[in-house]
């Protein structure tokens, strides 16, 4: 198997498994998931034409008034009768106009004496000043949220006042989540010669801590096939993501244990830096995702394939990564075969590439603020370029 490239390794990897079931959840646990289908309006916002403002409802024709004071309409509670000649009722902001009333007296601009309500200043321009017509907002039947988009907190308000009190969305993901390594410990725990805290475990689980996932924690599995094999065919997720021993040494057995799981591998070694050791594949009715051991090639693939896999299975239209132009701080020479996505930090406008691009390094990723997008066979590049850049903050 060749270098597979980034774009058809993404493609191959949603192709896999097409999006999950789909339920209806309510709008409290609807939030950061996709809408599964369309989202139409149940009703019209406002229902009825409505005061934007605090003052007195009149019709537009009787100014300057002034005005006799009939009644009141408060939010929730309208007034019942009828606006006549050089009539007004006080009005508050969200509450139906009265019929003959097209326009709103702002109370600053009114001056009352007992019953009586006089012009105080410039008074409603035009009919409607001061009003929120019936389906200002949306009407009855509209369609308010598209099938793919993302629940967002303002989706979910829309959703509530539209007059929906669940969505329809695809069930949570179930992720299993196992570091592999003979050398690895809890973060914390004593270490021995040669051991090394485990952190692509807990940086997985907080890499997708914003997405509807459940995850199962495998914890860290030793570099023993029969072991992994056990761990892997037992767990049963719709994704399951394992970090460590997907390259070529004596001790990368991810692989092999995986198919004597019963996965059948779809790619492995993708043209991309850093990352390449990663693989793909399908094991019993889920997707395995086996990423490279080191960590910020753990972190650009779990960016880079895992989260737009969960957000595919969820069922986003748009799962990838967005990216955006930035001016590069220095020159950038040109690049190999493999896409790379270098650390970087803008600064005053300008992105700063780390100087050392080692994959072992987290104190690189930690500083960065973005990764710097450079396409595989990409000329060099001088300071002042553009180039596209993924938003890490
Ligand atoms: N002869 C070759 N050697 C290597 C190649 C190659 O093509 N030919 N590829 C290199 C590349 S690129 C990468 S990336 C690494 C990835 O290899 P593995 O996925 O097999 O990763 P490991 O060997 O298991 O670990 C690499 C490194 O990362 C540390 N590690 C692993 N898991 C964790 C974890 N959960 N938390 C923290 N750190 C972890 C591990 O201790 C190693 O230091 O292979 C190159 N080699
Ligand atoms: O792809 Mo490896 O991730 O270059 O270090």
């Amino acid at each position: 198997m060749g270098l597979l490239p980034v774009a058809e390794a993404q493609a191959r990897l949603l192709a896999l498994a097409p999006p999950l079931s789909i339920e209806d959840a309510p709008l409290g646990l609807a939030a950061g998931r996709w809408a599964a289908s369309a989202v139409t309006a149940k009703r019209t916002q406002p229902a009825r034409d409505l005061s934007a403002m605090d003052g007195f409802a009149i019709a537009h024709a009787d100014l300057p008034g002034p005005f006799r004071m009939i009644g009141e309409s408060a939010a929730g509670r309208p007034f019942a009768g009828r606006v006549g000649a050089i009539e007004t009722v006080r009005i508050f902001t969200g509450a139906a106009m009265p019929a003959g009333a097209n326009c709103v007296l702002v109370q600053e601009e009114a001056r009352v004496e007992g019953t009586l309500v006089h012009l105080a200043g410039e008074g409603p321009g035009h009919p409607g000043r001061n009003v929120r017509p019936a389906g200002l907002d949306f009407s009855e039947g509209d369609g308010l949220i598209a099938a793919g988009e993302r629940l967002t907190p303002a989706r979910i308000a829309l959703a509530a006042v539209a007059g929906h009190a669940t969505l329809p969305v695809r069930r949570r993901v179930r992720v299993a989540i196992a570091a592999t390594g003979d050398e690895l410990r809890p973060a914390g725990a004593p270490l021995g010669d040669g051991d090394l805290p485990e952190s692509n475990g807990v940086m997985l689980s907080a890499l997708l801590a914003d997405l509807p996932v459940d995850l199962l924690d495998l914890g860290i599995l030793p570099d023993r096939l029969e072991v992994l094999r056990d761990a892997f065919a037992g767990a049963r997720p719709d994704v399951l993501v394992t970090t460590g021993g997907a390259s070529v040494g004596d001790h990368d057995l991810v692989r092999p244990a995986l198919e004597a799981a019963g996965a059948a591998i779809d790619f492995w070694r993708v043209a991309l830096r850093p990352g390449k050791p990663m693989l793909a594949g399908r094991l019993g009715d889920g997707v395995v995702v086996g990423l490279p051991g080191n960590p910020v090639s753990a972190f650009v693939t779990a960016t880079l394939f895992v989260r737009p896999l969960i957000a595919h299975l969820s069922g986003a239209a748009d799962p990838f990564p967005a990216t955006a132009p930035a001016v590069l701080g220095e020159p950038l020479p040109a690049n190999g075969e493999r896409t790379d996505y270098l650390r970087g930090r803008r600064i005053d406008g300008r992105v700063h590439i780390a100087a050392i691009q080692d994959s072992s390094m987290l104190r690189t990723l930690a500083r960065a603020d973005c990764l710097v997008l450079r396409q595989a066979h990409e000329p060099a590049a001088a300071a002042g370029d553009s180039v596209e850049i993924l938003d890490l903050a």
